[in-house]
């Protein structure tokens, strides 16, 4: 029983259509991910891998953090920049069969970091789809000078695109630090109207909105509500955002219905 049952403001239980929870692992030993997940493993959806990190860990970590994940019903994947370096250096076979050893049940495709023809792109998530992985696709570029090429239209389009091709979730990039990219601004803030066109133009469930800053959390729960999907979040920080899903933090509370 939880410490004041009374008091909770009970979620939907996984697994979740919405209000999905994706946390960033920037190469967390097993036996922290372990506590953090016993204690706070329910309010996590997803788990991404983060960028190339888990190549330069032993096998056998790399496996039993991914079966400790997934024995707490959170599916495991491996980061975006992970595809593109495999894509980058013509290792994608490898790639696909290596996730496979290694029990991930699902993987990023981006091109954040790489020229990639969208065609390959969405040529690579029919393929990852084939292979049997879940994938979820990252529209955006990690070069704020790239990413401000990229008009919004050209981004519903590639969003609409990619879930064809059988994407199940689309991330809007906002790296690990969520400022002068995609949907924020320099200073971190979101630019609503941008995000109230995409919006109108997509089906919002299939978003997952990088939002790794807290007062980015506060702003989508409170625009969108507590089933707003959110990803990039700080292994340290599940406590705290669902918390203010739940409305149990100053900024969320007598908010959230
Ligand atoms: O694209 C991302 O959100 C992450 C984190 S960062 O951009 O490298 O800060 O990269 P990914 O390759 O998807 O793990």
């Amino acid at each position: 029983m939880k410490a004041f049952d009374f008091l909770l403001n009970k979620r939907e239980e996984k697994p979740r259509s919405n209000g999905i929870t994706m946390v960033l692992d920037k190469g967390l030993g097993l036996e922290t991910a372990e506590s953090l997940m016993n204690i706070s493993g329910e309010y996590v959806d997803y788990l991404k891998f983060g960028w190339g990190t888990s190549i330069i860990h032993d096998e056998d970590i790399i496996k039993a953090k991914v079966e400790m994940y997934k024995s707490h019903d959170i599916i495991p994947y491996t980061g975006g920049t992970l595809f593109e370096l495999a894509f980058m250096n013509d290792k994608l076979d490898e790639f696909f069969k290596r996730a496979h050893e290694l029990g991930f049940p699902a993987i990023e495709i981006s091109d954040g970091s790489i020229n990639l023809a969208h065609e390959d792109k969405l040529d690579s998530i029919r393929k990852a789809k084939d292979e049997g992985f879940i994938v979820l696709s990252e529209v955006g570029k990690k070069d704020p000078n790239l990413d401000k090429e990229l008009t919004l239209d050209e981004r519903i389009s590639f969003m609409q695109s990619e879930l064809d091709a059988g994407s199940s979730l689309i991330i809007v990039e906002a790296r690990e630090g969520g400022k002068n990219i995609g949907i924020f601004d320099a200073s971190g803030n979101a630019k609503e109207d941008e995000i109230d066109y995409i919006l109108d133009n997509f089906d919002g469930d299939k978003i997952l909105w990088e939002a790794p800053n807290k007062d980015q959390q506060v702003f989508f729960i409170l625009k969108l509500g507590n089933t707003v999907n959110l990803g990039n979040v700080s292994s340290d920080d599940i406590t705290s955002l669902e918390t203010l899903r739940q409305g149990l933090r100053g900024d969320t509370v007598g908010k959230i219905n």
